[in-house]
């Protein structure tokens, strides 16, 4: 396999704003440890080792009090990395898995014991050979009750997809808000089409995430943050916040955590909006039971 690569920031700042108290990061990741959990043959990226005492030690420096660790592509459908993650975490962490869509309901109800209370769509071609629509919906009339689908895929995507995402049986959290042009600003063309999306269903959410990934301007983001809090401020019941480390496929960016935590408040700026989208939203969808 290729040369390993490190996708994150080896000194993150201490971010100057506080999150609350019970403060969820919703969409990290880990890595491995590959001689523990190997990973994927199919892989498009072989990552360095960020396991679980990474991934806390980062919680505790930017002031979070639980994580949702979200299945990385590279560990294919072998969830094991991420249930040892959430094993690891005396119960501050739960999860989003990657199945087979063949997988059976007593493995499903296993994943949830685990602590996984969702599953993911990846429909992005340089991390996935195929992402098959009907398969998905079959799984996702199966899930245990309480799940939802997390979903990920680019702007250019979400026309194609409007029909499967109107047949999803359960609610549905996109990832990054579909990778739209934040450049475009608040009202742009892929910021209007996404807001036709949140409009079509009350059960559907999205990450205000990933402003390294969206805003080409880079670090503080201010496209970003122009274009994205009016979203925050339209919809504060349906969205959730994460930081994304340890950053897949970000190794030319290494972006600050600290300074995307400091985002936060830039796109979120009021205490009530920050406690909606930090804890009482993640703790609806990871936390209910
Ligand atoms: O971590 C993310 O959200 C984004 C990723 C990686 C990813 O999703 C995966 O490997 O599963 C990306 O754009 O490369």
């Amino acid at each position: 396999m290729s040369e390993r690569i490190t996708s994150w920031h080896s000194n993150p700042s201490k971010p100057k704003f506080s999150p609350p108290p019970g403060a969820v990061d919703a969409h990290c990741h880990v890595f491995g440890p590959e001689v523990d959990f190997p990973f994927s043959p199919k892989a498009k990226y072989h990552p360095e080792d960020a396991g679980p005492d990474m991934l806390f030690a980062l919680r505790d420096h930017l002031g979070f009090s639980r994580n949702v660790v979200v299945q990385a592509s590279c560990h294919g459908t072998d969830n094991a990395a991420t249930l040892n993650a959430i094993a690891q975490s005396n119960g501050k962490a739960r999860g989003v898995a990657v199945v087979d869509p063949a997988i059976s309901d007593t493995e499903l109800q296993k994943l949830h014991e685990g602590g996984m209370r969702g599953v993911r769509f990846n429909f992005l071609k340089r991390l996935v050979d195929n992402a098959p629509k009907d398969q998905f919906l079959d799984v996702a009339g199966r899930l245990p009750k309480g799940w939802h689908v997390v979903i990920y895929f680019e702007a250019d995507l979400l026309e194609e997809l409007r029909p499967f995402l109107a047949a999803i049986p359960v609610p549905v959290v996109v990832d990054h808000m579909g990778r739209p042009d934040v450049t475009q600003g608040p009202d742009g063309a892929d910021m209007k089409a996404f807001r036709k999306l949140l409009k079509s269903r009350d059960d559907i959410w999205f990450k205000p995430t990933c402003p390294d990934r969206l805003d080409p301007s880079g670090d503080p983001w201010d496209a970003f943050a122009k274009a994205v809090a009016p979203l925050v401020a339209d919809y504060p019941d349906r969205c959730i916040w994460g930081t994304d480390w340890p950053h897949p496929n970000q190794q030319t960016i290494l972006p600050d955590d600290g300074h995307l935590v400091d985002m936060i408040p830039r796109i979120a700026p009021t205490a009530e909006l920050q406690q909606k989208l930090l804890v009482n939203n993640p703790d609806r969808l990871y936390w209910a039971d």
